[in-house]
C-alpha cells in the first residue's frame, strides 16, 4: 500500500448500512471527520457491482473509439452540457482559459415526462452505436445514487442534524454521471492543457470509481498535493462547492486535478466516471442553522441549485 493510500482515511459502507450500533457510529466519525480535515475519503464495501463498473467501462471504451463525426452528433445544444457528449478541450477550470485534455458524456437522472424537472434537466440521449450504454450506464447511476444517499445520511448524523437532511437535498437532485476519456497525449496535446486542471466540483459529494490509470491528485488542507490511487472495489469521495456552501465551509470544498503522464513510457489512455451528487433544482444553498455561530455567521448569501449550477458552468465554459 502506498504512502498516499495509508493516509486517505478509509470506510466500510456496509458497516453504516448494516452494522453494530458501534461500527455505524465509527463509520459516522470516520467519514465525517475524513471528508472534513482530509477531503477525500476512500469507501470500500459500496455494494456497487464490480462487473457493471467493467461492463460500464467497456461500453465508454466503445463510444470514445467511434470517429469524431459521429461523437459529435451527439453534442446538445442547451442545457450547459449537462447531457450527451461534450468534445475534446471543451471544458475548463474557473479562471483558466486552455481546455482540459479531455471529452466525456453525461448522463443525468431519468424523470418521468411530466416530471416538473424534466425539461429543465434536459432528457438523457443515448449512442445508438453502443447497444448497451443505455443499460449499464443508468444502472450505475441509480446504483451510485443509492450508495451516495447512504453516505448523505452518515454525514447529517456527523453533524447531529435530521438525517434526511442532506439526502432530501439529492431527492430527484440533477445529479450527473460523468464519463470521462483522456487520450494519450501523443495522440491529442493543446498546448499548455493539463488532463484536468485544478478546480473544485460544483455539486455536494462526488463518487468515483477507480480511474483506469493514475494521476487524480488531491490537495490537501495543508496544502499539498496527493496522487489518489484507488484500488479495485473502492470508490473515492470528495466535498464540493455546494457542501461547502450548506455547511458554511466547516467543510470544504477539495482542490484536485488530473495530471499530464509525465514520461512516453506513461503516456497510456486513462478513463474515469465521476458520479456529481447535485441538489434538486430549487433546493436553496444555504448555512444550516447548527454550521452558524455569533462569531461565523452564514459566509454566503442563500441561492439555490439551479442557480450556482448555471453561474458555475458558465465559468466552466459549458453554458454560453
Ligand atoms: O478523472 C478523474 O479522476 C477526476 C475528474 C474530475 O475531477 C472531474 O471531472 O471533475
Ligand atoms: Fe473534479
Amino acid at each position: 500500500m502506498s504512502p498516499t493510500q495509508r493516509r486517505i482515511p478509509v470506510v466500510n459502507l456496509s458497516h453504516y448500512r448494516t452494522g453494530t450500533p458501534q461500527e455505524r457510529a465509527r463509520f459516522v466519525q470516520v467519514f465525517g471527520d475524513g471528508i472534513k480535515e482530509f477531503g477525500f475519503v476512500t469507501v470500500e464495501g459500496h455494494g456497487i457491482d464490480d462487473g457493471l463498473i467493467r461492463r460500464t467501462y467497456t461500453d465508454v471504451e466503445r463510444f470514445f473509439a467511434l470517429p469524431e463525426a459521429t461523437k459529435a452528433q451527439y453534442a446538445q445544444a442547451g442545457h450547459g452540457g449537462q447531457r450527451g457528449y461534450i468534445g475534446y478541450g471543451q471544458e475548463h477550470a474557473k479562471n483558466r482559459q486552455v481546455g482540459d485534455l479531455k471529452e466525456f458524456w453525461h448522463v443525468g437522472r431519468e424523470l418521468p415526462p411530466d416530471h416538473k424537472y424534466h425539461a429543465l434537466y434536459g432528457p438523457n440521449v443515448w449512442p445508438t452505436e453502443v447497444s448497451t450504454f443505455r443499460e449499464h450506464t443508468l444502472s450505475l447511476f441509480n446504483a451510485l445514487d443509492g450508495a451516495a444517499g447512504v453516505m448523505l445520511q452518515a454525514l447529517a448524523e456527523y453533524f447531529g442534524v435530521a438525517r434526511d437532511t442532506f439526502s432530501g437535498m439529492a431527492t430527484d437532485g440533477n445529479s450527473v454521471l460523468r464519463l470521462i476519456h483522456y487520450p494519450p497525449l501523443k495522440e491529442r496535446f493543446i498546448p499548455g492543457g493539463v488532463r484536468a486542471a485544478e478546480h473544485e466540483d460544483i455539486n455536494l459529494i462526488t463518487l468515483l470509481c477507480e480511474g483506469t490509470a493514475s494521476g487524480l491528485e488531491l490537495l490537501t488542507r495543508d496544502g499539498e498535493w496527493l496522487p489518489v490511487d484507488t484500488l479495485r472495489g473502492q470508490i473515492v469521495v470528495d466535498s464540493g462547492d455546494m457542501l461547502s456552501r450548506v455547511t458554511n465551509e466547516i467543510i470544504p470544498a477539495t482542490t484536485h486535478r488530473v495530471v499530464n503522464p509525465r514520461s512516453k513510457e506513461e503516456d497510456t489512455v486513462r478513463y474515469s466516471m465521476p458520479f456529481f451528487v447535485h441538489p434538486y433544482a430549487d433546493c436553496v444553498l444555504q448555512a444550516l442553522p447548527c454550521t452558524q455561530t455569533a462569531d461565523t455567521p452564514a459566509r454566503h448569501a442563500p441561492i439555490t441549485a439551479d442557480a450556482f449550477l448555471k453561474q458555475r458552468l458558465r465559468e466552466n465554459g459549458l453554458l454560453k
